[in-house]
Order: structure tokens, then C-alpha cells, then sequence
């Protein structure tokens, strides 16, 4: 609905309200937005490709990326494509597979492991372990490769120690164990340089960055941001450099929202 029409109704624009957890909109011409996708944009979902992105959504962030000169950039340990297809229309940066690929404007910087040979066995010997459990779920990625275990918690540990055996064949790799999945992924990618990266260059460079994340995987980038000057939003209650909480990725999205409103946002 229109905030306008709020207006004439004489109610004020849900959308115009910051509410608790949600600071003032910063002046998105002098700031670079940083989201995670999982999480914290997007609720959790038991598979990834159960994943709903609720219709507003792609709308709000190329509202964003728009006022914001397109320093705003979706940070995810997805693929660039998965985001692109998720996200239709989004016109602002895309930091993939956890740095493994980098989207600014029509600039689609992979990873030199991306499709490579290497990717191509991890991958498969990987798909191997879905035998010892059907509900477990294999997500091929560019530069890796994710075995997710939600729905088996109980083979977490399991996974992870099959996993470092099959790291071990492929020393250019590390593996991450993750909470929800176990992931192998080039050693020198990590999320947090691939944003000290991207806070260097064109049109995000000499801006405040602002991170909102939920995982511990964002927290160096947080840190970092922190560090800088910037500010940092924490979707949960976890321990976090974030001075800002959100409950849950509703709030952010809700939080986006005004933000994406400026006429209406709080100074
Ligand atoms: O960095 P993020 O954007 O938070 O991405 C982290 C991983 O998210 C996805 O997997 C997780 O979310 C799924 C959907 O909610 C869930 O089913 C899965 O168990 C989680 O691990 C995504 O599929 C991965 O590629 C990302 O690395």
C-alpha cells in the first residue's frame, strides 16, 4: 500500500515507523549496505530449495541498490546465480559462495577453482554420502560443495569428519563445519576479505558500511565494519560485535522496508 494513501486515511505508513531493533535509516548516499541472505533477508527453510522470498522482497532491495548508487550488496555463501534467480530484478552487488564470486554491476569475478576439475570430484564423492542417509542434501556450488544435514542433526559430526577425509585429497580446499551444513570451499576464501575487498572498490569504496547477519561466519566482516566506523545489525541473540539486534529476518525485512522509504524513515 501507498504511504500516501495511509496518508489521506489519516493513519501513518506502517513503513514510515522504525521500530525497536531497527535504527534510523542511515543516509544511503554516503552508505554501503551489506546482507546476508540465509537467515537473515530470507527465513530459514528446512532445504535450500524450499527457500520462499516473499514477493516485496527483490522490490525493496532494488530500491535500495538505487538509492544507495548501487553500493549494496547481497554477502551469501550461495551462488551469484541462485541469488540472481531468488532475486529477480536486483541490480545491486552479489558476494557469492562466501567470496568464491564477486558480482559488481556487469563485472563477474569467479573464483579460479570455480568449475574446475577438482570441483567436479569433491562434488561427486560428496553426492556418495547421500547413501548413508536419503534426507541428506548435496548443493553443488561453483568453487565447492555443501552437504547439508538440518534434517539429520544427528550425522553432523559424522559428516564432518567424511568431509575432512575428502578434503584431505584436495589440499587447495578447506572444510567448514557449519551448524546446518558442511561445506568445502577454496582455503583462501573467506567471507570477511571478500568484503574488506569489495569496501575498496567502486561504488562502495569511502562509504559507512552497515552489516546486517545472523551467522557466525558474518561475524569477522562485522567486526570489521564495527571497526571502521560502520554499524552492524544481529538478526538473534547470539554473542556479536553488532550494536543493533533484530529478532528474526521478518524484522529485517520490515526494517529494509523503511529504510527503503526515505521520505518516511526516521532522521
Ligand atoms: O551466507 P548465507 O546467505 O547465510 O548462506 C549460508 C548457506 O545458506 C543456505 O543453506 C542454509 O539455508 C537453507 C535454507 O534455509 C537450509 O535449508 C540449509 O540447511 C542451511 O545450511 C544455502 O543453501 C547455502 O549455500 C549457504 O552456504
Amino acid at each position: 500500500m501507498y504511504p500516501q494513501f495511509y496518508e489521506m486515511m489519516g493513519f501513518q505508513h506502517p513503513g514510515g515507523v522504525c521500530f525497536e531493533g531497527c535504527p534510523p535509516a542511515p543516509n544511503l548516499s554516503t552508505t554501503a549496505l551489506l546482507i546476508d541472505f540465509d537467515g537473515t533477508l530470507i527465513d530459514m527453510a528446512e532445504t535450500p530449495d524450499q527457500t520462499f522470498v516473499p514477493k516485496e522482497v527483490p522490490e525493496t532491495m532494488s530500491r535500495l541498490a538505487e538509492a544507495a548508487g548501487g553500493a549494496v550488496a547481497v554477502i551469501t555463501g550461495r551462488s551469484v546465480d541462485e541469488v540472481r534467480r531468488l532475486l529477480p530484478g536486483y541490480t545491486g552487488a552479489i558476494v557469492g559462495g562466501h567470496g568464491a564470486e564477486v558480482l559488481v554491476g556487469t563485472d563477474h569475478w569467479v573464483h579460479p577453482l570455480a568449475g574446475s576439475e577438482t570441483v567436479a570430484k569433491m562434488t561427486q564423492i560428496a553426492h556418495a554420502l547421500t547413501a548413508l542417509d536419503p534426507r541428506l542434501i548435496v548443493e553443488p556450488k561453483p568453487a565447492g560443495v555443501a552437504v547439508h544435514c538440518l534434517r539429520v542433526p544427528e550425522m553432523h559430526s559424522r559428516i564432518c569428519k567424511f568431509m575432512d577425509a575428502i578434503r584431505q585429497q584436495f589440499p587447495e580446499f578447506d572444510v567448514c563445519c557449519g551448524r546446518r551444513a558442511v561445506e568445502l570451499r577454496p582455503r583462501d576464501v573467506n567471507r570477511a576479505d571478500a568484503v574488506i575487498r569489495l569496501l575498496d572498490r567502486t561504488p562502495f569504496k569511502g562509504r559507512r558500511p552497515v552489516y546486517f547477519g545472523d551467522d557466525q561466519l558474518d561475524e569477522r566482516a562485522m567486526e570489521y565494519v564495527v571497526g571502521t566506523g560502520g554499524f552492524a545489525i544481529k538478526v538473534g541473540d547470539a554473542e556479536s560485535y553488532a550494536s543493533h539486534r533484530l529478532r528474526g529476518s521478518k524484522e529485517v525485512r520490515d526494517c529494509l522496508e523503511v529504510w527503503s522509504t526515505p521520505r518516511r524513515s526516521a532522521a
